[in-house]
């Protein structure tokens, strides 16, 4: 297949596996986003795929091409694969335009065939009128745009990026993912996107990997994943859940169900072919309804302006049984106006989703 695939990889250091039996297809052209908290192994499924590191086993492919397996290795420089780190990794004592046509120097390409693709490699990124300066006197979006431009004249097959936006402030973040987008759509390579941040992964990937312990728990496009979590860890994950106890009631079609959560009745989704009884509900500030006969009464903690509507912090546990898991016995909800610490507020549960 073109494209890559990775089989049942599994990476260990000193016995402990770091990256544990991961397989994942990116098909040629798509853009898949490797979402995890730090440490649950990103890093090392990128380097596994670039040649950095050795896989313990399974195996790697790119373009039908096996490039690891426990008995094979192709080096990195044989995969034709191109790499942008936060770090930039720029030359310092090279200008724009030298950094942009170093590979292909290093390749020994001519210096006209080397200037017109770097000319277009420039203008991919919006830097033509900046070939001439060296990378301290540029800001950091634009030091990662030359990272990007100097990956486009290499034409790869396959472009990973490591968290290329870590070291950037938000409204370059945002100005940044335009044109990781653009480079996307204009070069068509497959790209795979390290990343902690979920809203980036989200605007970005068509499909996202999240990963937990070295492990993925689930490949998904953004919109799929976040409608339909498979666990309670996903969904704590996506899009801040809360997950609470439930019962099942009844199925009142394919994907919806009565349930009983908070001390109330509520119609939710989940997974076809669930039977009634014990179950966790996925709940988000969206999930709730201000609502003054509503069923659910708690205590506001906190409200918070959030653009548009505010986020209330409301605590249940006044009024039932802490079944509330992890984060206290609090649930986050949407409401159009702020209400002060200690006040009462009902509200009911408009829909949410049954995880595990
Ligand atoms: N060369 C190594 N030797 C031993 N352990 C390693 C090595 N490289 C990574 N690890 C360990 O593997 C685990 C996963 O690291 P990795 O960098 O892949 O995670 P990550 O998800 O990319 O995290 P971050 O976002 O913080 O970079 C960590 O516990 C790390 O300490």
């Amino acid at each position: 297949m073109s494209g890559l695939r990775l089989r049942s990889v599994v990476k260990r250091f000193d016995d402990t596996p770091v990256v544990n039996d991961v397989s994942l297809d990116v098909k040629q052209g798509e853009f898949v986003a490797l979402l995890g908290p730090s440490g649950c192994g990103k890093t090392t499924l990128l380097r596994l795929v670039a040649g950095f590191e050795r896989l313990s086993e399974g195996a790697i492919e790119a373009d039908g091409e096996l490039f690891s397996d426990p008995g094979r290795h192709v080096p990195p420089e044989k995969r034709n694969i191109a790499i942008v780190f936060q770090s930039y990794a720029l030359w310092p004592h090279l200008n724009v335009g030298e950094n942009v046509g170093y590979p292909l120097r290093v390749r020994g390409v001519s210096r006209a065939d080397r200037d017109a693709a770097v000319k277009q490699a420039l203008s991919v990124v919006g830097l033509e009128q900046q070939a001439d300066r060296r990378p301290a006197d540029l800001s950091g979006g634009q030091r990662q745009r030359v990272a990007l431009a100097r990956c486009l004249v290499m034409e790869p097959r396959i472009v990973l990026l490591d968290e290329p936006l870590a070291n950037l402030d938000v409204a370059l973040r945002a100005s940044m993912e335009e044109t990781f987008r653009q480079f996307h759509e204009k070069t068509g390579a497959t790209m795979v996107y390290v990343t902690h941040d979920q809203a980036e992964a989200m605007a970005l990937a068509d499909r996202i990997a999240v990963m937990e312990g070295g492990r993925i728990r689930q490949v998904d496009a953004p919109t799929a994943l976040y409608a339909r979590p498979a666990t309670e860890s996903v969904a704590r994950f996506i899009g801040d859940s809360r997950v609470v106890d439930a019962t099942i009631l009844e199925a009142v079609g394919d994907d919806r169900y009565r349930v009983e959560a908070l001390g109330a009745h509520a119609l939710v989704r989940g997974r076809p072919g669930r039977q009634p009884g014990p179950a966790r509900l996925s709940l988000r500030g969206g999930d709730f309804m201000p609502d003054e006969a509503g069923p659910v009464v708690g205590q506001v903690r906190r409200s918070v302006f959030r653009g548009g509507h505010f986020v209330v912090s409301l605590d249940l546990a006044a009024s039932r049984g802490g079944a509330v898991a992890g984060e206290g016995d609090a649930v986050e909800v949407h409401s159009s106006v702020s209400l002060a610490h200690g006040e009462r507020m009902a509200v009911s549960i408009t829909d949410g989703w049954l995880v595990g």
